[in-house]
Formats: structure tokens, C-alpha cells, sequence
């Protein structure tokens, strides 16, 4: 049996609760939030990698700047990424929002983690924000389920020794992991690893479905339950 290494965003839950619901959520609380916590040792660390990746002496108000410019652009930087999570915990925890995710997605996780199909999550997200997302989700806590949790500290998404080391951490071969996301660049990378990969072509995030070369060769399903695991 395959361990299931599923996406997030545009994969398990819909891209518009990220763009519209957590990122605006985000940038809205950041000034307040680099106001309270600029000294604590985990933040200042990653606002002290986004001001040298600027490169120039800057202030916490221009280090506020850059990250709401980047929450804009949809930049998948892990300091970015970090922080974000340490902010969606006041709102996940003050039910300001419940995580969504697709039913068949919910579904079927409980039915494969119930069949003792091993599963795991890689999204940009940092770790704490998936497990804060999968503990909040529209469906209930579903953190249970996951005995593998990565982000964009093992590498970025687009590249294949991501995968490698996913594997290598998993302690499975490459061929012995499915991997299930909505980018195909993604798939590609993991495929170049030797993982399997099931594009999963949400037609409410993607509503022209991604056929013949759109779907770059691999699987593709629109819902989790049409997963096929051999
Ligand atoms: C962990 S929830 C927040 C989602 C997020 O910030 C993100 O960038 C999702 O990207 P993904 O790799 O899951 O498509
Ligand atoms: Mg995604």
C-alpha cells in the first residue's frame, strides 16, 4: 500500500478560503502582531531572514511592508509562511474561522487512514499551520489521521530533491509514495523523484479542466474518492 502525500491548497481544501478567508486574515493582523512579538526569539528570527534577503538596515515597519507585498504576491517563502501560521492560530483558536476542506476529501482520508493506508501532508504551509488547519477543519480534527507533516524546509515544491528527502524522512522508496496536488509543476518535480502523482483538477478552482497535455501526463481525477492506488 502506497503512503498518500497530499497538497493542501487547490488539493484537499479550496484555493478561494486561502486567498480570501487566511491571507487577508493575515495581512490585516501583521502590524499588530510584529508590534507584540518582534522581540520573542521565533519571530525575530524570521523577520531578521526577511530583512537580510532585502538587504539593506530596515525597520520593523518596512519588514511589514515587505511580507504584506509578498501575502499580495503569493509568495511561498518560509518566513513568510511562518509567520503567517503563528498568526491564523488566534483565529483558528478564537473561531474567527474552520478550516475548509472538499467532503470528499474529509471522506476519504478518514476511509483510506481507516483501511491503514499511511498518510502524510506537503504544503507550503509551515508545519504548524497545517496542523493547525487539519485540527480546524469544516469536517472536525482530522490531525489524527496524518503521521507525516512537511513544509518548505525539506525544499520548495517545484523541485525534486524535495521529494527525494520527503522519502528518505518517510523511510519508503519513491515508488511507494503518491503524490496528490493541483500544480502540475509540482507533480512534475515529484515525478522526477520517482514519486507517483495524481493531479487533482478541482473544477471549482480550476474551472477549465486541465486535459491531454494540460495535465502533463499525469493522473487526473477531480475528486479524492476517484483516486486510484494501484
Ligand atoms: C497550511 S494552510 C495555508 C496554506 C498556504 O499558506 C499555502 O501557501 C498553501 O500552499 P499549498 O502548498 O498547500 O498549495
Ligand atoms: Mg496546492
Amino acid at each position: 500500500m502506497p503512503l498518500i502525500l497530499t497538497d493542501i491548497e487547490g488539493t484537499t481544501s479550496s484555493i478561494s478560503f486561502v486567498k480570501d478567508v487566511l491571507f487577508p486574515y493575515a495581512r490585516r493582523a501583521l502590524p499588530g502582531f510584529v508590534r507584540a512579538h518582534a522581540e520573542e526569539p521565533e519571530v525575530r528570527r524570521w523577520l531578521d531572514v526577511v530583512a537580510t534577503e532585502h538587504g539593506a538596515v530596515c525597520s520593523d515597519d518596512t519588514i511589514v511592508e515587505i511580507l504584506q507585498g509578498w501575502i499580495d504576491e503569493d509568495r511561498k517563502h518560509t518566513a513568510l509562511k511562518a509567520l503567517q501560521g503563528m498568526i491564523w492560530s488566534d483565529g483558528y483558536r478564537g473561531a474567527d474561522f474552520t478550516a475548509h476542506i472538499y467532503p470528499d476529501a474529509a471522506a476519504q482520508l478518514r476511509d483510506w487512514h481507516a483501511a491503514g493506508l499511511p498518510l502524510a501532508v506537503y504544503s507550503s504551509g509551515s508545519v504548524p499551520a497545517q496542523k493547525l488547519f487539519f485540527g480546524h477543519t469544516d469536517a472536525g480534527d482530522l490531525t489524527g489521521l496524518f503521521e507525516g507533516w512537511f513544509d518548505t524546509e525539506v525544499g520548495h515544491k517545484r523541485e525534486a530533491g524535495s521529494y527525494t528527502e520527503i522519502a528518505r524522512r518517510l523511510g519508503r522508496l519513491p515508488d511507494d509514495i503518491l503524490f496528490l496536488s493541483d500544480v502540475v509543476e509540482e507533480l512534475d518535480a515529484a515525478r522526477e523523484a520517482g514519486l507517483r502523482t495524481v493531479l487533482i483538477d478541482r473544477l471549482d478552482d480550476y474551472p477549465q479542466p486541465r486535459l491531454g497535455d494540460a495535465a502533463h501526463g499525469h493522473a487526473r481525477v477531480e475528486r479524492f474518492d476517484q483516486v486510484a492506488l494501484d
